[in-house]
């Protein structure tokens, strides 16, 4: 007989990147802690406290329900135990998440036992995903590059190239504070698992940035736009920098994992390449990638003539003017005409610079149209630069991100944008498109250049 006290996270963790990069740090809390404990054994795929019920805690998050013991009926002092764990916990997910229980309180525990027993026999399973080979493309080394991906068929652009899980998510405060978290974060994975990541290029063995470290800064991805968290990807951090890429690389939230698309035709035997830098200015770009990455780059842009190298200077200049200015200075209103024109000239250089191969830029052009349009109540015009919008995002990103969903609700009901009615000076509805128009007529109409 006996009390038994415990924890329960709610809700569950998941595999996402956010709740895998709070395990780790409570993972790393944890080893801080017991490293030196001889009551504490860290196995293969979880740790095990050698007292009262021998309570563990998982490597994976996503496996884990309770921690709990019992702690009263002569194994006390794993109570103290216990409140150790939990304070930790609640440093890491916040003391709503950590549900504390007591069988001698009031507050009982959230998960019943038969799937808590469950949870627990998981534990002995590693955690390792099914190795895939994929047959539109082969790893080799690339001259002057190291290794990189190369396509083994005729790849059509739209095509999602591959979707990659993250080995692992981790977030700092700097570079150099990362070195003792990922090696801990190591230590879970398989053997095979932790010679791939360091097999990674480094580009940093000469700076004073510790070697793991080095390869997480070298290769991470943000897990989004604006996410500090970097994740690391085996095959896809294997893919070198073009200044005019073939293949876009996007984070995907609902899936969880990082996507390639193609973006222009590959044939076999090509590279797959992707854009490190948004850099403009060809001088920028190569001081970026040599600062950042350690390389001069090679690139079919990079080796033109100089003619040609200042000719799309001049281009990405103007269109990273215009892709600034457009909308960002009140002239969606004061002269919405003139945004339109802008845009369509943005979309325009961004034809011919990259050839059909900067999907994100001129889908932003088109969404910046949209707007135009929108604000003044045209949801005819609005609702097709929302369809081309939405092609260009879909090409480079597939159907299941956030920005394609979003613009094919605004294909339908434009209207719902938050820009909507702000000016109802083109009021038009989404049917309302002249008939009869030839290509060149319904162009002019769109832009409204008659
Ligand atoms: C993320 S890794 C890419 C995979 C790398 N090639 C490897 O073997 O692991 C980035 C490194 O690849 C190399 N690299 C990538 N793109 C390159 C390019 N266009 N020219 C030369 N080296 C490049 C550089 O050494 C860079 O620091």
């Amino acid at each position: 007989m006996g009390i038994d006290a415990g924890f329960d996270i709610v809700p569950k963790l998941t595999k996402s990147p956010q709740d895998q990069a709070s395990w780790n740090i409570f993972l790393s809390k944890l080893r801080d802690q017991y490293t030196s404990d001889p009551t504490v054994e860290f196995k293969e795929n979880y740790m095990v406290w050698k007292k009262g019920e021998h309570p563990m805690i998982p490597y994976s998050g996503h496996k884990f329900l309770r921690f709990s013991s019992k702690v009263s009926g002569g194994s006390d002092d794993l109570w103290e135990d216990v409140k150790v764990v939990i304070g930790l916990a609640q440093e890491v997910f916040g003391n709503k998440r950590v549900k504390v229980w007591h069988e001698g309180a009031v507050e009982d525990y959230f998960y019943k036992w038969p799937e808590v027993l469950q949870s627990w026999k998981s534990y002995d399973e590693p955690d390792v995903e099914p190795e895939e080979t994929n047959p539109l493309f082969i790893i080799q080394n690339i001259p002057n590059k190291g290794r990189g991906l190369v396509a083994a068929v005729d790849i059509e652009p739209g095509t999602q190239i591959i979707a990659e899980k993250p080995l692992f998510t981790l977030s700092g405060p700097s570079i150099e504070a990362l070195e003792g978290p990922i090696s801990k974060i190591l230590q879970t994975l398989p053997y095979k698992k932790q010679d791939q990541y360091r097999a990674l290029h480094n580009n940093h063995k000469s700076n004073n940035i510790p070697p793991l470290a080095g390869i997480f800064k070298t290769n991470a991805l943000p897990c989004g736009c604006d996410s500090h968290i970097g994740g690391i990807y085996l095959t896809i951090c294997l893919l070198n920098h073009s200044c005019l890429p073939n293949a876009h690389h996007s984070w995907n939230a609902k899936s969880e994992s990082e996507t390639i698309y193609a973006v222009l035709p590959i044939k076999a035997g090509e590279e797959i390449t992707i854009s490190y830098t948004s850099e403009n200015q060809s001088k920028n770009r190569q001081k970026k990638l040599k600062e950042s990455f350690g390389f001069d780059c090679k690139c079919s842009l990079c080796t033109s003539p100089p003619r040609k190298i200042k000719q799309s200077d001049r281009r990405r200049t103007e269109i990273a003017a215009l892709d600034k200015s457009i909308a960002s200075d009140g002239t969606i209103f004061s002269d919405p005409l003139a945004c339109l024109k802008d845009c369509r000239r943005l979309i325009k250089l961004l034809n011919e610079e990259y050839g059909g191969c900067a999907p994100t830029l001129e889908g932003r052009a088109y969404y910046d149209a949209f707007q135009v349009c929108i604000a003044h109540g045209d949801k005819a015009r609005a609702s097709i630069m929302a369809r081309r919008g939405y092609i260009l995002r879909r090409l480079c990103e597939g159907d299941g991100s956030e920005s394609t969903e979003e613009l094919w609700r605004l294909i339908e009901e434009p209207g719902q944008h938050r820009l909507f009615g702000m000016s109802m000076g083109w009021k038009s509805e989404v049917n309302d498109i002249p008939l009869g128009l030839d290509l060149d007529g319904a162009e002019k109409w769109l832009w409204r250049c008659n």
